[in-house]
């Protein structure tokens, strides 16, 4: 199976990382290779740019793929199913016009001229709201076209909003919400190699936010413990066997496992004392499979 991955720009590296997270490591991707091979042997990775991975995916160059949200929805290629929100490369493809102009909602756009990278997604984003503007294709440097009279306004990607302040554009409408997906062909996206790196690849972004805790706690005090654990269908408890022969000492110990968020970590563990548990212990969580 081959997947395909953005060979630069801001996608690829997380997207390599993701994919080692998930245990499909290149073995052999030196720079500016078009190919590298994987730790499975039925997993090749294809480089190539962003905006082409979906014509790969959708021509049979590759199984699967990964790139912006926005690509697959530009390319539209009608036999490719979105799989997977992989939570990076976030961003919004907006529609903006000069700070200063007329142009203050979608309606003002009738009549006029707006440059883009994304004419597909324009074009249907004009029909659905019912106006009808002259879209015109650029490659690039789309926030320049309102100060050179190519264009009245954009549709364009921003994410911290820089680029459109210091070029004097306001957002005037979202026209969608992009990040990174996985996405697939449709005739392979029950094939069991495609479900394996589908499967792979959720198990890490489950982990991602997530700690595992571990304690000893009394276990007369179990139902207060339980209920300071707000965790993933509760804790695992076990009997500590701490005696050579590995019978249990049956002190009244035993030993709580638990999945939280990282964000509840810290008040967790001071609860957690509080009802008498001792010896917890934190780790980060590589990958999680339900
Ligand atoms: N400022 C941004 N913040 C977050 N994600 C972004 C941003 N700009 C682009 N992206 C996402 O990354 C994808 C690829 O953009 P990137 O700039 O890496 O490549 P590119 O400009 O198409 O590539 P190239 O470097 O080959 O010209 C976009 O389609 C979008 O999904
Ligand atoms: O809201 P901001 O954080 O300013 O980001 C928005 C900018 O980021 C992207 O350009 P990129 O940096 O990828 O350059 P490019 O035009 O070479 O693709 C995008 O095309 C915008 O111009
Ligand atoms: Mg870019």
């Amino acid at each position: 199976m081959r997947i395909a991955v953005p060979n630069k720009g801001r996608l690829h590296d997380p997207a390599m990382e993701l994919l080692e997270s998930a245990g499909l490591h290149a073995v052999d991707g030196a720079d500016r290779k078009l190919y590298a091979d994987t730790v499975d042997p039925d997993v090749t990775l294809l480089f190539a740019r962003a905006a082409d991975i979906p014509e790969y995916v959708s021509d049979g160059a590759a199984e699967v793929g990964i790139t912006g949200l926005d690509q697959v929805r530009e390319a539209d290629p009608g036999n490719v199913e979105e799989m997977l929100d992989l939570e990076f490369g976030r961003c919004r493809l907006v529609l903006a016009a000069p700070e200063d102009g007329d142009i203050e909602s979608v309606a003002d756009v009738a009549g006029k001229t707006v440059a883009t990278e994304f004419p597909h997604i324009a074009e249907r984003y004009f029909a659905e709201k019912d106006v009808e503007a002259d879209i015109v294709e650029v490659s690039g440097a789309t926030e320049l076209t309102p100060h050179v009279e190519m264009a009245d306004a954009i549709i364009d990607i921003t994410s911290t909003g820089t680029t459109l302040k210091v070029n004097s554009l306001a957002v005037v409408d979202e026209v969608l919400s992009s990040s990174a997906h996985l996405f697939a062909r449709d005739d392979v996206v029950e094939d069991s190699k495609v479900r394996q790196v589908v499967m792979a690849l959720r198990s890490v972004l489950s982990a991602d936010g997530k700690r595992y805790l571990m304690m000893n706690a009394p276990e007369d005090r179990l139902a207060e413990v339980r209920d300071v654990i707000p965790g993933l269908g509760g804790p695992t408890v076990m009997n500590v066997e701490d005696r050579e022969d590995g019978e249990s000492e049956d002190d009244g110990t035993v030993a709580v496992h638990a999945v939280v968020d990282e964000r509840d970590v810290f008040e967790t563990i001071n609860e957690l004392k509080s009802v008498g548990a001792s010896g917890i212990l934190v780790t980060e969580i590589e990958r999680l499979v339900e």
